[in-house]
C-alpha cells in the first residue's frame, strides 16, 4: 500500500456544504423552531401559546427522502447513502406483497421518532476537520464510543445536526492561549442548536513533517490559525525563519503535506495525525505555554433538562438597543444574587451594526452596536438564576438562553502527547 492509500484508507470522506443533501439510512425528520424574541428562558419551556414559548412543528420528510433516494442512485451514491429505511434502492421493484414483504416501506415506529441516539446506535458526533484533529479528540472525551463524523466547516457540522445526519456537534469556543473562536459565537446565534455540555480539552502541539526532512530545510508552516498562535513564540525560538499559513484544521494541514510530498514544509498538528498522515515529530510540545487548553461545547437539537445535583454552567446572549450603557446593569443582575460569571464576549449586532445618534449643535456620533454573550456558573433550575434572567430582561432588547448544561470538572491534567 502506498502513502497515498494509507490516508485514504484512514481518512473517512468529509461533509461538506455539498453533502448537504445525504441522507442518513432512514426516515429524516425535520423539525422547526420559530423563536419569540421576548423569550427570556428561550429552549426551556414548551407551553403552547405562553409567552414563553418555542413554536415547533416536526414534518416527517418522506417524499423528500425518496426524491432524494432517486438523486442519489443517479449520482451512484455510496454505501448507505442509496439505502433509505433500510431497503436499497434496487429492493424497490413490483414484487407481490406476500412473497416479500420486505420490498415495501416500513411503517414508523415509535423508536423512529425518539430523539437521538436512534435504534440503539453509536451516537454520531460531527466535528470540524478530518481524522486526527483537536475536534475529533474532544468529540471522543465528550463522547467516548460515538462514530466521529468530519466536516469540512464548522457551518456544515451545525448542519448535521439540523438535518439528523448527526446526534450531536462538538465546537471549539475558545483557547486559554488564542482566545474566542468567534466564528462560533456567530454561529451559535444563527443557527437554532442548544448547548448541552463542554468539554476542556489540554492542546498539545507538535511541528511535523516528511520522513528525512530538517528545521533548516523549511520554508513554510501550515497550521489552522488558533493552532498557528498558540506555537507562535516556539516558532521564533526554535530559530525558524518561515512562513506561516493558515488552513482549515491542524490535521488536515498533516494531511496536505503527505498528499503533496512537500518537503519544505510543515505543519503544527497532534502526535495522532502524525501517525496517520505518515509524518515525523521534528518538535513536541511546541505550545508557547504547556497549559494550552481549548473549551469546547457539545450542541444537540434539544435541550436538556437542568438539574441543580451537580454544577452547572448556563450560557445567554443578549443585546440591547441603547449601546452598551446597560452593561453594568445586566451584570450587576448575576453580581447581587453570588452568581458567578465565566466569560463575557462581545460580537458586533449584524442586525443593526451601527448607532447613530443625531446632535444639533454637534453633529452626529456613531456607535457599534453589540451582541453580549455571557456564561455563568449556575443552572436554570435554580431560582437565583430565573430571577436573575428575569432582571436581565427588563434591560435587553434580545435575550436568548444558549444552554444549561454540566460544566466540566474533569481534574486539571496538562497537555500531554497523546492527543
Ligand atoms: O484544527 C484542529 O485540529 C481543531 O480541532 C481546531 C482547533 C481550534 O479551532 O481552535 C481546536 C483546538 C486547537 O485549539 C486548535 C485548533
Amino acid at each position: 500500500m502506498d502513502l497515498n492509500s494509507i490516508i485514504r484508507a484512514a481518512s473517512p470522506p468529509r461533509l461538506g456544504l455539498t453533502h448537504n443533501r445525504v441522507i442518513p439510512s432512514r426516515h429524516v425528520i425535520q423539525c422547526v423552531y420559530r423563536f419569540d424574541s421576548s423569550n427570556a428562558l428561550g429552549g426551556l419551556n414548551f407551553t403552547p401559546g405562553g409567552r414563553y414559548d418555542w413554536q415547533s412543528s416536526c414534518a416527517i420528510l418522506a417524499s423528500k427522502v425518496v426524491s432524494q433516494q432517486q438523486d442519489t442512485e443517479k449520482s451512484g451514491g455510496a454505501d448507505g447513502i442509496s439505502a433509505v429505511n433500510g431497503h436499497h434502492t434496487h429492493d424497490l421493484v413490483p414484487v407481490k406483497a406476500a412473497e416479500t414483504p420486505s420490498a415495501f416501506p416500513k411503517p414508523l415506529s415509535i423508536a423512529d421518532l425518539l430523539p437521538a441516539p436512534m435504534h440503539g446506535s453509536q451516537l454520531r458526533v460531527a466535528y470540524q476537520g478530518v481524522p486526527g484533529a483537536y475536534s475529533e479528540a474532544a468529540a471522543g472525551k465528550a463522547y467516548p464510543n460515538c462514530e466521529a463524523i468530519p466536516c469540512d466547516q464548522f457551518e456544515v457540522a451545525f448542519q448535521a445536526v439540523e438535518l439528523w445526519i448527526a446526534d450531536r456537534a462538538v465546537l471549539p469556543v475558545e483557547n486559554s492561549l488564542g482566545g474566542s473562536i468567534h466564528r462560533n459565537y456567530d454561529l451559535l446565534l444563527r443557527h437554532r442548536l442548544h448547548i448541552v455540555g463542554e468539554v476542556q480539552l489540554p492542546v498539545h502541539h507538535c511541528l511535523l513533517a516528511l520522513s528525512g526532512v530538517r528545521m533548516e530545510y523549511l520554508t513554510r508552516v501550515i497550521s489552522h490559525p488558533q493552532a498557528l498562535s498558540q506555537c507562535e513564540h516556539t516558532i521564533t525560538k526554535l530559530g525558524l525563519n518561515v512562513a506561516r499559513e493558515a488552513v482549515d484544521d491542524t490535521a488536515g494541514a498533516a494531511e496536505y503535506i503527505a498528499t503533496n510530498n512537500l518537503r519544505d514544509t510543515a505543519a503544527i498538528a497532534s502526535a495522532k495525525a502524525a501517525k496517520l498522515y505518515g509524518l515525523q515529530i521534528l518538535a513536541d510540545g511546541i505550545q508557547d505555554d504547556c497549559s494550552n487548553v481549548t473549551r469546547f461545547v457539545m450542541l444537540a437539537r434539544e435541550p436538556i433538562i437542568p438539574r441543580t445535583d451537580r454544577p452547572f454552567k448556563t450560557s445567554i446572549v443578549f443585546a440591547h438597543e441603547k449601546g452598551t450603557s446597560v452593561l453594568f446593569k445586566v451584570l450587576s443582575a448575576f453580581a447581587f444574587r453570588n452568581i458567578n460569571l465565566t466569560k463575557i464576549e462581545s460580537r458586533p449586532h449584524r442586525n443593526s451594526p451601527i448607532r447613530v445618534v443625531e446632535d444639533g449643535n454637534e453633529g452626529t456620533a456613531k456607535h457599534f452596536e453589540y451582541m453580549f454573550y455571557v456564561d455563568f456558573e449556575a443552572s436554570m433550575a435554580e431560582l437565583r438564576a430565573q430571577n436573575a434572567l428575569a432582571e436581565v430582561q427588563e434591560f435587553t432588547s434580545f435575550l436568548r438562553v444558549l444552554g444549561s448544561y454540566p460544566m466540566d470538572m474533569t481534574p486539571w491534567i496538562p497537555s500531554r502527547e497523546e492527543n
